[in-house]
């Protein structure tokens, strides 16, 4: 039997599939790395966390398996998207990765509009100037520690770094260029005119590679460590929620997909680059070749829960906690909460705001707590869908991924918030099965991604709305939509506050 690997370098966890030529997951292994958070709006991650987190994942995925490690064919990756890891000149990193949930250059976001104009920027990379993106970061440090920028010769993303210290070559992958916001997201090539306007040496940027494209096999180095074949040939791979796409067969028109990890992404194919949403929703090329896709993003849907879940429920597990919800009307009994723990992207691009408890009564239990935390997170990504609603599109049928599918649950609320069919696949890990779809195609075992994905992706449940449940949330996001404007001054004032 012949198998591929998927890496999902998870803002959690790396989790790392093994599968067979059928797309069974024969195996998975998870290994969790922590957050660095020193200020509010910070959230950085160091690199040999992912680096070490793999190696030592691979390693136990590996441990009992009863064939040739040279049957497993190829490696692929689904990468957290955005994050900025700085390279010296002899590729060491330079300082701890900046990643896609820290907020901390709302200055430096001016500072991009000022030197190349909305529209222009709108153009070229077809989304806005957002703290989230890899640029600002990179102006970040250009800034406020100039020593360090002095030293950096490269930028890459981090599933680019895991592949760079796995094959021993440095390269972007497209998909995820996409996010840097220096990429001509049309044209798939690196902007020299953002790179002159904001006075940043274009050789920062590394060669561009597609999604499937092969890169390279493991060094010797790095297959002892593992424990993979040197033989194994490695494949670029491409953004999370490019390969949730690929991994949810989110790879033609009409299709959505709902994934609930760290982030939450409300994604719908697109197959050409001519749709205007004037930058209110993400535009980016996809992991299929020359195709696209449009998101919006609520930064802290699963992490509003595992923060939850943090403070007030540590000794439990994510089942425990949630274990009661489903004796709780719609509506958490008046209780209803924003997720705005570290600002928010879509559809309030605003780094200052953050979460509500509305409503608390008395007769609240922690039930009441844990429901009302679901339907906010579940709220704002109600707030992507009515977006792309508004503009014209028909979303009946959602495809729901990530660590938040495994609750069922809450995928009933899904398909009552969403008022849309929600349906859960036999794994609910799609960046991970869709980086082993990259490498499956890689390996050339099938002719296109769209073959894989019928051939590997099986539904496995579907959950229909309920008629009254629709109804009472219809009512309940009308006053959750009104409680960002009425909190949004009030967080201005608590800035000075937080740490
Ligand atoms: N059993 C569960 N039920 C509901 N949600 C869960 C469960 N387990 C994990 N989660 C949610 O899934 C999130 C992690 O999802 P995952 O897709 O692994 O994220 P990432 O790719 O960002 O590392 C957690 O933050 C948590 O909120
Ligand atoms: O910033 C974005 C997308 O623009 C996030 O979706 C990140 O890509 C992190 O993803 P998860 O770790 O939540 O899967």
């Amino acid at each position: 039997m012949k198998y591929v690997i998927g890496v999902d370098l998870g803002t959690s966890a790396v989790k790392i599939l093994l599968v067979d030529k059928q797309g069974a997951v024969v195996k998975s292994v998870s290994k969790a790395y922590p957050l660095i958070q020193e200020r509010t709006g910070y959230s950085e991650q160091n690199p040999q966390d992912w680096v070490d987190g793999t190696t030592s994942g691979l390693v136990e995925l590996l441990k009992d398996f009863d064939g040739d490690v040279r049957d497993i064919e190829g490696i692929s990756f689904s990468g957290q998207m955005h994050g900025l890891v700085l390279l010296d000149e002899n590729n060491e990193v330079l300082r701890p990765a900046i990643l896609w949930n820290d907020t901390r250059t709302t200055a430096q976001c001016q500072q991009i509009y000022e030197a190349v104009g909305e529209e222009r920027l709108l153009q070229i990379t077809k989304n806005p100037a957002l703290e989230g993106f890899t640029l600002p970061k990179i102006l970040w440090v250009k800034q406020f520690e100039p020593e360090i920028f002095s030293k950096a010769k490269a930028f890459v993303l981090p599933k680019d770094y895991l592949r760079y210290k796995m094959t021993g070559r440095l390269q972007m992958e497209l998909s995820d260029a996409a996010g840097t916001l220096l990429l001509d997201v049309s044209k798939k090539e690196w902007s020299t005119e953002l790179c002159e306007l904001l006075e940043l040496d274009p050789a920062l940027c590394q060669p561009l590679v597609y999604s499937h494209e092969e890169v390279g096999t493991v060094t010797a180095e790095f297959a002892a460590a593992s424990g993979l074949a040197e033989s194994t040939r490695v494949f670029a791979g491409g953004a999370d929620n490019a390969c949730g796409a690929i991994g949810a067969g989110i790879l033609e028109d009409g299709k959505t997909l709902c994934s609930i990890g760290t982030s939450g992404v409300v994604l719908s194919y697109e197959a050409n680059d001519d749709k205007d949403f004037g930058g209110k929703v993400h535009y980016f090329n996809h992991g299929a070749p020359d195709a696209f896709y449009t998101m919006g993003v609520t930064l802290a849907a699963g992490y509003s829960l595992s923060w939850f879940k943090e403070t007030f429920a540590p000794d439990e597990s994510f089942d425990g906690l949630l274990g009661e919800i489903g004796t709780v009307p719609a509506g958490s009994n008046g209780l209803l909460f924003t997720p705005y723990l570290v600002g928010e992207r879509t559809p309030h691009a605003d780094a200052a705001i953050r979460a509500s408890f509305i409503g608390m009564d008395s007769s609240h239990q922690r039930k009441d707590f844990a429901r009302a935390v679901l339907e906010g997170i579940t709220f704002s990504l109600n707030e992507s869908i009515e977006l792309f609603r508004q503009n014209g599109k028909g979303i009946d049928l959602i495809v729901s991924i990530g660590g938040g599918a495994q609750n069922e649950d809450w995928l009933q609320m899904q398909a009552d918030i969403f008022n849309a069919k929600i349906v859960r696949l036999t794994t609910e890990q799609g960046p991970g099965m869709g980086a082993a779809m990259l490498a499956a195609y890689g390996c050339q075992w099938f002719d296109s991604l769209k073959a894989c994905a019928d051939a590997f992706l099986q539904e496995d449940k579907e959950f229909q709305p309920n008629e009254e449940a629709v109804a009472a949330y219809r009512k309940l996001f009308a006053i959750y939509q009104n409680v960002y404007g009425q909190t949004k001054e009030l967080n201005k004032k608590l800035l000075e506050f937080r740490k």
